[in-house]
């Protein structure tokens, strides 16, 4: 039997998928562990900060005018009326003449509208009062850290579906979100399948070989924003695998399988499928390595077809899994930011399809280079470790030049970008007449 399979583009593949999002409920998390989630809501200042006038020094808080006439020759002398620490307030209003000692953070006393720091100061003290000396006038205004100036009352300060840094955890401790309001991370589902498969802590046998592709997605999923749920590896047996998909389908949001998904003998995938009633969106994408990447659909439940190859499997969950997730979460930016970069190493080997070649990016003299990491083929494992990005090589006739513009794909960046400047970005590559290291 002909088992030809007609690849789509790429980007024709990723819209297919996206056209079928879904976005999670939202649940409230404590903000200890809010860290790595997602706001649920956009996160809105309901008071200025800083929320009164402040010093930003230690010293002393004086009324500005006092200062008027003081020079080196003419030192003015005013008296110290109280004293207060960061969170203690200044009872009465400061009169002409008198001055505050105030310490950093503590609210700027009622008639005071200047500070003047500790060192400029010289003190003097005398039995029940004291005073204090200084050489220079100061202007309304000076060294006070004023109300609102950080932030304003009615500011966004991040919109819902941004990723929870420890900078946003102490805007939410700073507007008092004891419970924050989360997206709800989606249910993936893990099947790994394959006759081949040792669990990690069995011996190797002739044959067969261990089960990374599970861990490997279980923890893309993590990076991802998902909860993974695996429901373990089993033999290419049809019954047993349509069972086990079909039961996982009913405890989770998106099901990932590896393996299976090709035109052998004892891959079961497409027959799965096929026994479903699933809508398959497309079974070959024009991409290497994940050409065989398989997405399909049943009442709006996404099915990922992974690949069992290595390499192939962690690239199809990037393209495909990942922005789902994403948007689940209500990310605005569900995509892989995409950056262009200097080609660090020739890459000779045209293809018809688009590559999505393992790289690392690094930074050297102000630029940034991409250069490929491990041996190039869909079945390997090693290249992964060292990867931060996919270099993205649009397919044809000719191969690549160290020190060609290509477009890199951020596996690492958390702050992403829409699926249209993913799309239209990229896959662009230009000739440099030179490479200057
Ligand atoms: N006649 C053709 N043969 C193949 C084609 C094709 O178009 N025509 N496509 C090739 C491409 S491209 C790929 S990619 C693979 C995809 O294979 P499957 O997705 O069906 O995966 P399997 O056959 O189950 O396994 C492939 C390979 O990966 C290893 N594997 C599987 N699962 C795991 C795992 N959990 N951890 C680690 N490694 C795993 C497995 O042992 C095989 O070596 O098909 C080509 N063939
Ligand atoms: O799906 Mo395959 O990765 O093109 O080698
Ligand atoms: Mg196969």
């Amino acid at each position: 039997m002909l088992n030809q399979r007609k690849p789509i583009k790429v980007n024709e593949a990723i819209e297919r998928v996206l056209n079928h999002t879904s976005i999670g409920n939202i649940e409230y998390v404590s903000l200890e562990e809010s860290y790595g989630r997602f706001l649920g809501d956009d996160l809105i200042a309901d008071h200025h900060v800083p929320p009164f006038d402040r010093s930003p020094y230690d010293g002393f808080a004086v009324r500005a005018m006092d200062t008027n006439d003081a020079s080196r020759n003419t030192p003015i002398t005013l008296e110290v009326v109280g004293e207060i620490g960061a969170g203690s307030v200044f009872g009465g209003v400061v009169d002409k003449g008198q001055a505050v000692r105030i310490m950093t953070g503590a609210q700027i006393p009622e008639g005071c509208d200047a500070v003047v720091m500790l060192e400029l100061v010289k003190e003097i003290k005398e039995e029940t009062k004291s005073f204090i000396q200084l050489k220079r006038s100061f202007e309304s205004g000076d060294n006070i850290s004023f109300s609102g100036e950080d932030t304003k009352k009615g500011e966004v300060l991040a919109s819902e579906g941004t990723y929870i840094n420890p900078g946003i955890v102490a805007l939410l401790a700073t507007f008092g979100y004891k419970q924050v309001p989360v997206s709800c991370k989606p249910k993936i589902g893990i099947i790994a399948t394959g006759s081949e498969l040792l669990d990690v802590d069995e011996e190797l046998q002739p044959g067969k070989i261990r089960n990374s592709n599970a861990f490997m997605v279980y923890s893309q999923i993590i990076r991802a924003g998902g909860e993974p749920i695996y429901f373990g590896q089993f033999s290419d047996e049809f019954d047993t695998c349509f069972e086990q998909v079909k039961k996982a389908l009913e405890q989770v949001d998106f099901l990932i399988t590896t393996g299976g998904v090709s035109v052998g003998d004892y891959d079961y995938l497409p027959a799965i499928y096929e026994k479903l009633s699933a809508n398959v969106m497309f079974n070959k994408v024009g991409m290497r390595p994940g050409s065989v990447t398989t997405v399909a659909e049943i009442d709006g439940q996404l099915l990922f077809g992974l690949s069992g190859n290595p390499s192939a499997c962690y690239v199809g969950f990037e393209l495909f899994t990942r922005p789902i997730i994403r948007t689940y979460l209500h990310a605005y930016h569900p995509a892989l930011k995409k950056e262009t970069a200097i080609l660090g190493a020739n890459f000779p080997k045209p293809n018809p399809f688009d590559r999505f070649v393992r790289g690392h990016l690094s930074f050297e003299n102000g630029k940034l280079i991409a250069t490929p990491v491990g041996l190039d083929k869909s079945n390997v494992v090693s290249s992964l470790g060292s990867a931060n990005v996919l270099i993205n090589l649009p397919g044809g006739t000719r191969g690549y030049e160290q020190g060609m513009d290509v477009s890199v794909i951020l596996l690492e960046d958390q702050e992403g970008t829409t699926l249209e400047q993913f799309l239209s970005s990229g896959g662009h590559t230009k000739r440099r007449a030179r490479y200057d290291k």
